[in-house]
């Protein structure tokens, strides 16, 4: 393939005022588009999505801030099986990729505060409890993350109308699955530049995401990649000032029946310089039950997909639950990183 090909595998740039505004021929091309993204790699970047540059840049203090501190500090607000998805992991405590190294990179897991008797809570549901982070940040610094989970969600809301626009089942089919107390997830993420006397040290190992869609925000240092599926080649994704990188995970391809795909990406931050991003997830109402949605067309699966095996099985889907379908994945990915390295966190 020439350079023209190189040109057409890379995931697109999508204006998403054509979505919202009233331009019948520009949003019947944003949609087209949008659905061969979603169908190609699962994997495309979103700018005019209405997010302020402000707010942004307010995440990403607030996640330098965090880093900051004395590892002291952030140690007390460390993520354990008792946590419940929420709080503070260290470099080393997860691996994305098996056959890896334990990842290079420190984060933390925040999402809406639940009361200690919140059904979801006494059940254990995936991702739903209180969060957890270190004290000394203040309740401005909590806030700040509250602020940007709300207005993410109403952003992941207005995605998943377009995914559904573009999949002509109707805008409001993924209504269901949000309306109600969506489970969301922000993530702050440091990555201190990755070693490169290593071919097995990652920032972010290659992964699929686990839930719905995620909407990342990455700053300008770079490193992330996504894995074409037909060659294996990772393709740099070069940073978009305020663009979210909309990732399908594999929850989505599950729920498509593989129509729409998840994709495999990493990060390799070989740059001399600290990155930062903040991947939201969206993984819709804990106990909402997955089947499979009618009359979709079951894609085949890539070249890459088969040599290496797919992320999720394909055939037979039972019902799954939403929470019971992350939780096994998210868990999995800690236990690597423990069995590889026995003093990483227990999830
Ligand atoms: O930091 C990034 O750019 C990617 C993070 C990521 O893939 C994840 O948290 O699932
Ligand atoms: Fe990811």
């Amino acid at each position: 393939m020439g350079s023209m090909g190189r040109q057409t595998r890379l995931p697109p740039v999508l204006d998403f005022s054509a979505f919202r505004g009233e331009d019948g021929p520009a949003k019947a091309e944003f949609l087209q588009r949008l659905g061969q993204a979603c169908r190609d790699k699962g994997f495309f970047q979103l700018i005019n999505h209405g997010v302020e540059p402000e707010l942004q840049q307010k995440i990403f203090a607030a996640a330098k801030e965090l880093f900051d501190l004395p590892m002291e500090e952030k140690l007390k607000a460390r993520l354990t099986p008792a946590t419940k998805g929420r709080g503070y992991e260290t470099i080393g405590d997860q691996m994305l990729e098996p056959g890896s190294a334990p990842d290079t990179k420190e984060g933390i897991y925040l999402g809406d505060d639940l009361p200690a008797d919140d059904p979801r809570v006494l059940k254990g549901e995936y991702g739903c409890g209180s969060n957890i982070y270190p004290a000394c940040l203040g309740p401005q610094w909590h806030a700040t993350c509250i602020e940007y989970l709300q207005t993410l969600k109403t952003l992941a809301r207005d995605v998943m109308r377009a995914l559904a626009a573009a999949l002509a089942i109707g805008d409001d089919y993924f209504d269901q699955f949000t309306e109600t107390d969506p489970v969301a997830t922000l993530r702050l993420i440091h990555y201190p530049p990755t070693p490169t006397t290593s071919d097995k040290e990652r920032g972010c190992g290659a992964h699929r995401d686990f839930g719905c869609i995620t909407l990342l925000l990455q700053d300008q240092v770079g490193g992330l990649q996504v894995q074409d599926e037909e060659t294996g080649e990772f393709l740099d994704i070069d940073p978009v000032p305020g663009a979210y990188v909309v990732n399908l995970g594999n929850l989505m391809a599950r729920w498509t029946n593989h129509h729409y795909t998840s994709n495999t990406h990493r990060v390799l931050n070989y740059s001399p310089t600290d990155r930062y991003s903040i991947p939201f997830f969206y993984s819709g109402n804990a106990n909402h039950v997955l089947d499979t949605i009618p009359g979709l067309e079951q894609r085949p699966q890539s070249v890459v997909a088969r040599k290496y095996g797919p992320a999720i099985p394909r055939e037979p889907y039972g019902p799954v639950s939403v929470t019971d379908f992350l939780r096994d994945q998210f868990v999995r990915s800690y236990a690597r990183a423990q069995e590889y390295r026995p003093k990483a966190v227990e999830v």
